[in-house]
């Protein structure tokens, strides 16, 4: 049987009167890349930072290996997680903002040197932040979010800023983890970004679940994978939609 690593349940989030996210319910299985799509303002970075704890959920509940983030033993080395590719200190080297990270969360900073060649960036690792590209940036961030080897991989739009070689190294560097049992979560708007990569596919329109499936599934929704997409993401009412 399959190990679920992250179970969502009921989860909903209002921002005064905007429901940003409705009762979604869905499972993250270990040993896949799931795929978490939905067009702009569809709900998935506020799933995404309440799975975290980084927002107080309006109802229902994310458990990540069995419990809420913040009741973690260990969450460094459970979940790492890429929400942006911002907050770096323009003035600090790309290996200093690594080190910074690993004493604070108690990792030894020999991982440093291994993450930076992990998300191919040992060259430009003593260049300042600055002077990165977005795409440095993302990978410096996945680089952080690698420093305690977690279980758990938690990325929203990791594909930003990155180039067609960025985006197969990345879809590499997903399906291995996968591969040795760990559990991926990334999210996109574009489903084509994702579709090679993931195994398994959630899809959000106006915050409510529309999809939960293999990707397989969802080519039989329509012609196309990006039919499908379309479908599930214009038609919110269509009650066959949902599937699992
Ligand atoms: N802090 C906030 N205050 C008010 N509204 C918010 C807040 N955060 C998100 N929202 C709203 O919640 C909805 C869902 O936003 P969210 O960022 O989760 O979507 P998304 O699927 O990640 O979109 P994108 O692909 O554009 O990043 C949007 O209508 C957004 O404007």
């Amino acid at each position: 049987m399959t190990s679920i690593d992250i179970s969502v349940r009921g989860l909903s989030k209002h921002f005064g009167p905007v429901q940003a996210v409705r009762e979604l319910s869905f499972d993250v299985p270990a040993g896949q890349v799931t795929g978490f799509l939905g067009p702009n303002g569809a709900g998935k970075t506020t799933t995404l930072r309440m799975m975290l704890g980084l927002i107080r959920p309006t109802a229902g509940q994310a458990l990540i290996c069995g419990r809420p983030y913040a009741e973690l033993p260990d969450p460094r080395r459970t979940v790492g997680a890429v929400l942006e590719a911002t907050g770096f200190h323009p003035g600090r080297r790309g290996r200093d903002h690594l080190r910074i990270a690993a004493h604070s969360a108690g990792l030894p900073t020999a991982r440093v040197e291994e993450v930076l060649d992990e998300v191919g960036l040992s060259e430009a690792a003593g260049r300042t932040v600055g002077g990165y590209s977005l795409g440095m940036r993302q990978r410096l961030g996945l680089a952080a979010a690698l420093l305690g080897d977690p279980q758990v991989l938690v990325l929203d739009e990791p594909a930003n800023g990155l180039d067609p070689a960025g985006m197969a190294w990345l879809r590499e560097l997903l399906r291995g983890r996968a591969a040795s049992g760990r559990t991926v979560i990334v999210s996109s708007h574009v489903l084509s970004e994702v579709a090679q990569t993931a195994d398994h596919v959630v899809i959000l329109a106006g915050g409510r679940l529309t999809f939960d499936g293999p990707v397989d599934r969802l080519r039989e929704h329509a012609g196309s994978l990006e039919d499908a997409f379309l479908r599930l993401t214009t038609d919110r009412h269509d009650p066959t939609a949902a599937t699992r």
